[in-house]
């Protein structure tokens, strides 16, 4: 079974991935695909030996490179993990029902547009919830709507921070994401 990631940003969550599959000889990352050339994803990559690639914003918009990237490599899943921009209906149609993301809390809350990173975790500070947490869901064409595939929970305390939410968001994002794509993966 082949995995295509795809990131924006620091790629904890794409290392986490990798090192859940890494004695598995029936799971291979084919490749990470980063938006953002100074992504740390990136020195993870590299450092873990995965095959990252970078593109711009006229390559993903204006372009196939990347569907025929994805076309070449035909994997069996496309993830998102902490990639911020809209996903192109040529990819959703091209890989429907293939392509998963994670949002850090619980959909449909706190998504869409705009939301993302710490402003969600804020926006839970801000708004007194007492619970978060973590949603994998199948991408379609608007932001954060497709299906939930799968929801985790945590406690928000009165003492609770952005900081102190985003760890908690993140231990969850840990724990459960790669066990959802394995599942996903093996039906
Ligand atoms: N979509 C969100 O973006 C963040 C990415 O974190 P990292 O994997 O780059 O550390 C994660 O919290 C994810 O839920």
């Amino acid at each position: 079974k082949r995995i295509v990631l795809f990131a924006s940003g620091s790629g904890s969550n794409v290392e986490n991935i990798a090192s859940y599959f890494k004695n598995n000889p029936k799971v291979s990352i084919s490749a990470v695909l980063t938006n953002k050339r100074d992504a740390k994803v990136l020195e993870r990559c590299d450092r873990l030996k995965i095959n990252a690639l970078y593109f711009n914003r006229t390559a993903f918009l204006e372009s196939d490179c990347v569907l025929d990237i994805l076309k070449t490599i035909k994997p069996d899943l496309i993830v998102l993990a902490g990639f911020l921009w809209k996903i192109p209906d040529a990819l959703i149609f091209h890989f429907s029902d293939k392509i998963i993301n994670i949002h850090p809390a619980l959909l449909p809350k706190y998504g869409g547009k705009g939301m993302y990173g710490m402003k969600v975790h804020e926006a839970i500070v801000q708004n007194k919830e007492t619970e978060t947490g973590i949603t994998i869901h199948f991408v379609n064409q608007n932001y954060d709507e497709g299906a939930i595939i799968y929801q985790a929970k945590t406690t928000v305390l009165p003492s609770d921070t952005a900081k102190s939410i985003a760890q908690k968001v993140h231990a969850l994002e840990y724990e459960h994401f790669p066990k959802i794509i394995d599942s996903l993966l093996h039906g």
